[in-house]
């Protein structure tokens, strides 16, 4: 993604700080979220790990509130988000999530404008089309193009526009590469942890891929069971004692880089 700076975010920003107190959610007897504590720095790239059904998207919706909790609450910048009107926090946020569901009948140009389009009844103009193709490196003439003149990778990128056009300090992300090959995957994993840097933005991504969480993040959250086991750098985790639900997850990448690095020299 593009390497000059953004002109919807001034120099210097940083994203909101964001804190979960005593979240949950149980859907029936199932505890999807088991009274989880925990806080963001402003500017902080947090990725959520964790095996299947350990509730890392239901922790990550309470944030923009496609999910409420039970009891607890989530704050913005010290503010609880349950005191805003849903729509207008998801305005403020971005979110970008698998299989992006962009507009198969709207423009490239008319799918990254639909959240101003909502909420202004006003197109985006052209050059802030413009401006956020860049930002996501793919070429402006995209703007008229159809999502299914679109490959994976693209459609993903646009998605990461749309999630951009309302210039969000935050941004959620649910699976956002999981379903592009491992080559696009790391090269957008790649550029948009630049574009969290460069546009001070605070990230939350949820991932399956430990290799992605510890190559992209500040923070790793590993979750079990509805709950946050542990909270650490990557380079905490590589190092070890983070408990064994991290160890599960670490052992994966390092076994792979270790037995390529014994292919490589032969060994
Ligand atoms: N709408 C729902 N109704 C009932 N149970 C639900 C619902 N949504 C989630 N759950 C349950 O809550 C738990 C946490 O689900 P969640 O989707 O947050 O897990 P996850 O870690 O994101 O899983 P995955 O990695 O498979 O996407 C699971 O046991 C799941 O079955």
């Amino acid at each position: 993604m593009a390497t000059s700076p953004s002109p919807s975010r001034p120099q210097g920003a940083r994203g909101p700080a964001v804190a979960f107190e005593g979240v949950r959610k149980a859907y029936g007897g199932t505890i999807a979220i088991d009274r989880v504590s925990a806080h963001i720095l402003p500017g902080t790239f947090v990725a959520i790990v964790g095996s299947s059904g350990s509730g890392k998207s239901t922790l990550l919706k309470t944030v923009n509130r496609l999910i409420e909790p039970d009891s607890g609450k989530v704050c913005i910048d010290g503010l609880d988000v349950g005191t805003h009107e849903p729509h207008q926090l998801r305005r403020s946020i971005g979110y970008v999530f698998q299989n992006i569901g962009l507009f198969p009948h709207m423009t490239v140009a008319q799918n990254i404008g639909i959240g101003s389009r909502l909420a202004t009844r006003r197109r985006l103009p052209a050059a802030r089309v413009a401006e956020l193709l860049d930002l996501v490196d793919l070429p402006r003439d995209f703007a008229s193009r159809l999502p299914e003149q679109l490959s994976g990778g693209q459609k993903q990128r646009v998605g990461v526009a749309r999630a951009l056009a309302g210039e969000p300090g935050l941004m959620l992300m649910d699976e956002p590469f999981g379903a592009l090959d491992p080559v696009t995957r790391e090269a957008l994993g790649e550029q948009y942890r630049a574009l969290h840097d460069r546009l001070g933005l605070t990230t939350i991504m949820v991932t399956h891929d430990m290799a992605e969480a510890l190559l992209f993040a500040d923070r790793v959250w590993v979750m079990a069971s509805g709950r946050i086991v542990a909270d650490a750098s990557p380079a905490q985790l590589i190092a070890g004692g983070c408990g064994a639900e991290a160890e599960a997850l670490v052992a994966v990448p390092r076994l792979q880089a270790e037995r390529i690095t014994a292919m490589r020299d032969g060994v």
